[in-house]
């Protein structure tokens, strides 16, 4: 068979999947209204879920092509762009355009959305809280470089709630004008970027290679998309951004770089997606045994902690901790129930979301 005729073959399935996207589109318009009359939320994780391993199984039970991963990549672009029809919903994230978060946020929120940089977690907080935004996307934790005090700094003291929970894992690309490396004469980036890159650069480049530090791994990819003889160490969505060709992909040393995003917006309740996490800022007294006693109302109920991470209460005259928790199961879980009414004064819920790590 020729490429020609292979090539209408796929004209004619797209015209199909083209038709069949609309047909949902039109589905999911009425959705859109049912829900404006009921006043419901739009973005639904469990039921995103819910809809990618249903897919699977199919593709599984059909012996097709598409694995999980390929199905979520699809259907998230699919669905991102259901809610932008349903409601256009606006997404702050922690900055620069081009930044990993933005990645995170991109790939959950699908390329239709509007976006909004912003310079500090404080203010993406801020914008959350006050509904200047629907949703907040920042950084909680990176498994080499720990956790980001200051999101869960922002959890403890502010009115959102945690509606998912987004790994991506980081992986560095070589993105330049030149295809031909022996014309790269220096190489923009961000000091982490260069220390997690050391091989590739050892076995690619000479060792006059000029490496130059800039302020975030989108500003490497502006810098050298501008110029001649240069190359950035940057993110996918940086490349992009500033069209600048990628020449080599995951070029960093350790393959297990990831980072885990949170997804906040003000008052959102997710519903049980049988598979669910609950995080929840526990203010516990600063007598012996008041930690124990609280931890044991898990252990007693066979609920499972994931997490536990203490942070300074930041009150005057006393070193005073609280404590951010994350164990398996829904606050609407009769057991997690039971230990909310037991703490009810100590708790505060920051929220369950469909368990991704
Ligand atoms: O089922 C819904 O609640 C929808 O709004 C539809 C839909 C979809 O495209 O399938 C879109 C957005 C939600 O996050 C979940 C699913």
């Amino acid at each position: 068979m020729d490429l020609l005729s292979l090539r209408n073959q796929i004209d004619a399935i797209d015209n199909q999947l083209l038709r069949l996207l609309n047909e949902r589109m039109n589905v999911v318009k009425n959705v859109g209204e049912l829900k404006k009359h009921e006043k419901s939320v739009i973005y639904r994780p469990e039921r995103e879920k819910s809809i990618i391993d249903r897919l699977t199984v199919l593709s599984q039970d059909d012996k097709g092509t598409l694995n999980h991963s390929a199905i979520e990549a699809i259907f998230l672009e699919i669905f991102a762009v259901s809610r932008n029809l349903e409601l256009p919903e606006k997404v702050a994230f922690l900055g620069p355009e081009g930044s990993y978060t933005h990645q995170a946020a991109e790939n959950r929120f699908g390329a239709m959305s509007e976006y909004i940089p912003l310079k500090t977690i404080k203010s993406v907080f801020d914008n959350v809280e006050t509904e200047r935004v629907r949703f907040g996307v920042v950084p909680i934790e990176n498994n080499q470089e720990g956790t980001v005090a200051e999101t869960i700094d922002q959890l403890c003291y502010r009115d959102v709630k945690i509606v998912a929970e987004l790994p991506l894992s980081i992986s560095f690309s070589l993105a330049s004008n030149h295809d031909d490396l022996t014309k790269i004469k220096k190489i923009y980036s961000k000091d982490i970027a260069f220390r997690q890159c050391r091989n590739f650069i050892e076995d690619y480049f000479d060792e006059d290679i000029r490496l130059i530090q800039v302020s975030s791994t989108s500003r490497a990819a502006e810098m050298a998309a501008n110029e001649e003889g240069a190359a950035a160490i940057c993110s996918h969505i940086a490349a992009k951004l500033f069209q600048l060709p990628i020449r080599y992909n995951n070029i960093e040393d350790s393959q297990d770089n990831t980072t885990r995003f949170l997804i906040i917006a003000k008052d959102f309740i997710n519903q049980t997606s049988g598979k669910d996490k609950t995080s929840i800022l526990a203010k516990i007294g600063n007598h012996p045994g008041d930690l124990a006693n609280f931890l044991e109302e898990f252990r007693q109920r066979d609920i499972n902690l994931t997490k536990i991470e203490s942070r300074p209460a930041k009150m005057k005259d006393i070193f005073n901790y609280w404590f951010v928790i994350d164990f398996d199961g829904h606050y609407k879980d009769d057991k997690v129930q039971d230990v909310m009414r037991v703490y009810k004064d100590t708790i505060t819920f920051l929220g369950s979301y469909v368990k991704m790590v």
